[in-house]
């Protein structure tokens, strides 16, 4: 059942339009990303749907009932801002406590939630520690802790992971995740990096420049982007320009047989996993012109015919540059976009 539903919410700042017409919906305990780049109006998005911005125009429902003029600390909805935002002047205890206090909970009631949220993110030990104390994990834990308190009915959490090193960000990520799953609560991840939506995420929403674009499972999203600027977001292609006549797709490097497709130009799509290079065997089509070596995958560039394509390869075999080598490509993820 959608629990959360946007129609047409748009947001203009100044003369430009930061979000135009967005529609999507977010079903109860399901965890969706949107997805975008810096600047494509991902923030301002979570502050209208936690009633800190209103929007020109649109709508905001909740179980089917408008929640636009419902204010902030009723709406149900809390957010978690990317730098925590964390009082500095009160230790974890009260951190954690201040929406209960701010509820007008008894000092009972209180203590029980704090316990019961130190024991959730597992925190015990550090309710006299300062934020100033505390290292960027333990801080988001607290952020986390102190949101979940007040048992939002949503939880919006805005870049969460981007101020933690590599190593924390996939661990909070993993935590952050099963607390989700576990309390079953309907979440919204603002994020810019793909690899976190894909692993983080039921459904994705992507988001370019203020319009939605796609929205999907992460398989939906990766494996069948609806168009090109959604497949260039989520990562590296190669495209091969060329034209479809009876079902035979013919570009500059040679010929492939296509899927069922009208007659006409068309992008063929093909990830760098896809390809794969093959020792020659004297009919080489292609030239190695670039190789890096990355541990656990090689990088190669290879030009074939007129086209340069780039090659992702597991280490077991190793060409080098300016070696022949044959092509094969995996035609059943080729994706075709008309011209
Ligand atoms: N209060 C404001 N006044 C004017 N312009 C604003 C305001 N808030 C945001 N913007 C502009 O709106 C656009 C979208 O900003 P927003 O913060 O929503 O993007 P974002 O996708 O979250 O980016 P980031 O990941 O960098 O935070 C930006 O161009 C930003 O400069």
């Amino acid at each position: 059942m959608n629990e959360l539903q946007l129609i047409n919410i748009s947001k203009h700042f100044d003369q430009k339009i930061v979000l135009n017409e967005i529609n999507f919906s977010v079903r109860k305990g399901e965890l969706v990303s949107l997805l975008g780049p810096s600047g494509c109006g991902k923030t301002t998005l979570l502050k209208i749907i936690a009633g800190l911005l209103p929007p020109d125009g649109g709508q905001l429902l909740f179980d089917g009932n408008s929640i636009l003029n419902i204010p902030v600390e009723r709406r149900g909805t809390v957010m978690v801002f990317q730098d925590y935002l964390l009082f500095p002047h009160l230790n974890v205890w009260n951190n954690i406590g201040f929406g209960l206090r701010m509820a007008g909970k008894g000092r009972e009631e209180q203590a029980k939630k704090i316990n019961e949220m130190l024991e959730l993110v597992e925190l015990h030990g550090f309710e006299k520690k300062y934020p100033r104390e505390l290292s960027g994990g333990q801080k988001q834990r607290v952020a986390l802790a102190r949101a979940l308190a007040i048992e939002p009915k949503v939880l919006l959490l805005d870049e969460p992971f981007s101020n933690l090193d590599a190593r924390l960000r996939e661990s909070m990520r993993d935590f952050v995740c099963g607390l989700q799953k576990k309390l079953k609560i309907t979440t919204i991840l603002v994020t810019h990096d793909k690899e976190e939506a894909l692993l983080s995420s039921d459904r994705i929403v992507l988001l370019l420049d203020g319009k939605v674009q796609q929205i999907g499972t992460p398989e939906e999203i990766y494996l069948m982007p609806k168009n090109r600027e959604a497949a260039n977001f989520l990562g590296k292609k190669n495209y091969l320009k060329g034209r479809i006549e009876k079902g035979i797709f013919y570009y500059s490097g040679g010929e492939l047989k296509s899927e069922e497709r009208a007659d006409g130009t068309y992008w063929m799509m093909i990830r760098p996993e896809e390809i794969k290079l093959k020792k020659d065997k004297g009919n080489a089509s292609a030239i190695i012109v670039d190789m890096r070596f990355a541990g656990d995958r090689i990088y190669y560039k290879v030009k074939l015919g007129e086209e340069m394509l780039e090659c992702l390869m597991l280490p077991d075999t190793i060409f080098s540059i300016g070696e022949a080598v044959n092509l094969s490509m995996d035609l059943q993820n080729i994706i075709l976009f008309p011209e």
